[in-house]
């Protein structure tokens, strides 16, 4: 273990995801075999024992790679020389409160957050958030890093992306690896535009390869709105509906795809989603997360360029913006941006 260790910060690491992420991180799943990483593992008090388990179940795992693993409750320890800082810890929604309150809750979270990553955390900071309302909540920490450049805040809608992927692989009988140019754009949220207008399975267009076994266009058309895009968009309800309790081993899986081909690069496996601060491109509003596609090369994301955006995909982004848009304005009247 010649090199400096990487420091990996976890938000919410007593949690669901947070046990199915560590373990796959110290092995060497997320940064590669040949980098030892530091955990820092953030919790409130009443999750620190579940995290400190975690803790010696890391030690008891002897992974070659894991150079140490800290556990605390206080933001600016976890997040002192953070390299990558995974925030998973939020505050879900409980019965009877308002999306207002909900995303005041999280701003309680997100703000301090995000003023600890800009006071703390290494200068190469990379920051995943998959505490939902993912988009808004890093939106939320990014506003309040003003040291931080914005583009090193990102929201998870790689979940969204691998289950669109899942999705087409077993309607056309394409295994996953075959199926390129999948785009998730929006919010990770049931108003997501999970889009396959320049998708190819086994190198040939999906829109065609769909009319050919759905008997036109029209039916490929229909099979798309009334079946997979609110499959995929709902997929995290299905999942609480069938588990009892949401995605976590899913979640924890796409958060690892998302930093490693963040920090390592998607080379030239095509174009994934993630949801970016946005600077206008393809008409979204500027200042909002918002999920598209994007390449990494040399640790840093960029939005895929020259898609041709059809009447169909405008208004489904647009309303996914839009529901963006009125998420920002809520935080922002509730003074959290
Ligand atoms: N973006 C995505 O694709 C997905 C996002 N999620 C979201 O991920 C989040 C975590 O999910 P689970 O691990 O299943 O939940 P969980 O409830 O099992 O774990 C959350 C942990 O966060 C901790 N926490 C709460 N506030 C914190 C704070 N201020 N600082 C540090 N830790 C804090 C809690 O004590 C708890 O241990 C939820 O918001 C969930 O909705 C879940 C699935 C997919
Ligand atoms: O829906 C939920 O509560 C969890 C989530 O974000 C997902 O599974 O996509």
């Amino acid at each position: 273990m010649g090199r400096t260790p990487v420091t990996v910060t976890i938000t919410g690491a007593g949690g669901q995801i947070g046990y199915a992420l560590l373990f796959r991180i110290a092995s060497g799943g997320m940064l590669g075999d040949d980098t030892p990483v530091r955990l820092r593992l953030l919790e409130i008090p009443q999750g620190l024992r579940a995290a400190e388990g975690a803790a010696l179940e890391l030690q008891d795992s002897a992974f070659p790679l894991l150079a140490h693993v800290d556990v605390t409750d206080d933001p600016a320890v976890a997040f002192d020389g953070a390299n990558v800082a995974l925030l998973v810890g939020a505050r879900p929604r409980t019965a009877g409160m308002e999306r207002g309150d909900l995303l005041q809750a999280n701003g309680g979270i997100f703000g301090p957050q995000g003023r600890a990553i800009n006071d703390h955390a290494a200068d190469d900071v990379r920051v995943a958030v998959v505490g939902n309302p993912a988009n808004t909540n890093a939106l939320i920490a990014a506003s309040n890093a003003p040291d931080v450049p914005r583009e090193r805040f990102t929201a998870l809608t790689r979940l969204d992306h691998n289950r669109a992927l899942g999705q087409l692989s077993a309607a056309l009988g394409t295994p996953v690896g075959g199926i390129r140019g999948v785009t998730i754009w929006g919010n990770h949220s049931a108003t997501q535009f999970p889009d396959v207008a320049h998708a190819t399975a086994g190198g040939d267009p999906v829109p065609t390869v769909l009319a050919a076994r759905m008997g036109g266009t029209e039916a490929a058309h229909d099979w798309l709105v009334d079946q997979f895009i609110p499959r995929v968009a709902r997929r995290g309800a299905e999942i609480i509906e069938v588990r009892g309790s949401s995605s976590v081993a899913s979640a924890a899986s796409a958060t690892i795809d998302h930093v490693r081909d963040w920090v390592l690069g998607t080379g030239d496996r095509g174009w994934t989603s993630a949801a970016l601060w946005s600077h206008g491109e393809y008409g979204v509003a500027e200042g909002v997360i918002s999920s598209f596609p994007v390449t990494s090369q040399d640790g840093t994301w960029s939005v895929v360029e020259g898609l041709a955006v059809d009447a169909f995909a405008r208004e489904r982004i647009d309303a996914s913006v839009a529901e963006l848009v009125d998420e920002r304005e809520a935080v922002r009247s509730l003074g959290l941006i």
